[in-house]
């Protein structure tokens, strides 16, 4: 019988950023948003730190990953660009995990994954360097854009990790497409399992579309969610959108 552990929830407080940014002031605490996940029972923390800081900042990112030194058993997953001030400051924090994502500085949220081969060089140096920091490596994919010979040069990379873009899963969700929608990132998870490429998954998930995603894909280890669980929590509260996360795992 195959034995599978329940993938992690990294909440990913983007969104706590963004509101304490709209007034300039430091309320919601970003810090005090993250520990109270982990106090919810969260079991990671996602920051992307953009570079014009719209709104995790670099000072958040130095605040949280001291704050987690207290907290062992928390992952700490940094997303972004690999600029080289970004790299510089992931290997200085040294967090359990970076997820190298490709989207330009004007971008309004991350809306594609990797073009792999074309980013070859980059991807490489950017994965060995994170490597020598003891940082594991994950690198975000979209499963409709990215054919298996590609997934094979983030193996020979070293890359640790794919995370499954999961915006074209999560927007044909509930809708006759959902199985269709479904089928690449099937794909991509069979060769990721076949050779040795660990699985995450992130983007637009949900309390509708996740435990279908989890359950077709029992191989995902993580998945970061931020946008969705910080609109829940507008509605039921915070300590209760994580416990429906947690509870749909
Ligand atoms: C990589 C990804 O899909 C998200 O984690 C991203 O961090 C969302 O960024 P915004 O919160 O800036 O939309
Ligand atoms: N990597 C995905 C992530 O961290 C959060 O994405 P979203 O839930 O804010 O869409």
């Amino acid at each position: 019988m195959m034995v599978t552990t329940k993938p992690k929830l990294s909440v990913n407080i983007n969104k706590f950023a963004t509101l304490r940014n709209s007034r300039g002031h430091d309320n919601p605490n970003v810090l005090q948003a993250a520990l109270d996940a982990i106090g919810f029972g969260a079991h990671g923390i996602t920051v992307h730190p953009r570079p014009d800081e719209r709104h995790i900042r670099r000072t958040d990112v130095y605040d949280i990953a001291r704050a987690l030194k207290d907290h062992p058993e928390i992952e700490f997953n940094i997303e972004g660009y690999p600029s080289e001030d970004f790299l510089a400051m992931v290997c200085e924090v040294a967090p359990h995990q970076c997820t190298l994502v490709p989207d330009p500085p004007e971008a309004l949220t991350s809306n594609a994954g990797w073009q792999v081969a074309p980013n070859r060089t980059l991807l490489g140096e950017t994965t060995a360097r994170l490597r020598a920091a003891k940082v594991r490596v994950a690198v975000f994919i979209d499963p409709n854009a990215t054919a298996p010979d590609e997934l094979r040069i983030l193996k020979e990379l070293g890359v640790d990790r794919i995370e499954l873009y999961t915006e074209s899963y999560a927007h044909a969700f509930g809708t006759p497409r959902q199985q269709a929608a479904l089928e690449p990132y099937l794909a991509v998870a069979g060769w990721a399992g076949e050779h040795g490429l660990g699985l995450n998954a992130g983007h637009d998930l949900n309390l509708d579309n996740l435990t279908f995603l989890l359950r077709a894909i029992p191989a995902i280890a993580e998945v970061s969610i931020g946008h969705a669980l910080v609109c829940d929590a507008l509605r039921v509260g915070y300590q209760e959108s994580v416990r429906q996360y947690l509870a749909r795992l």
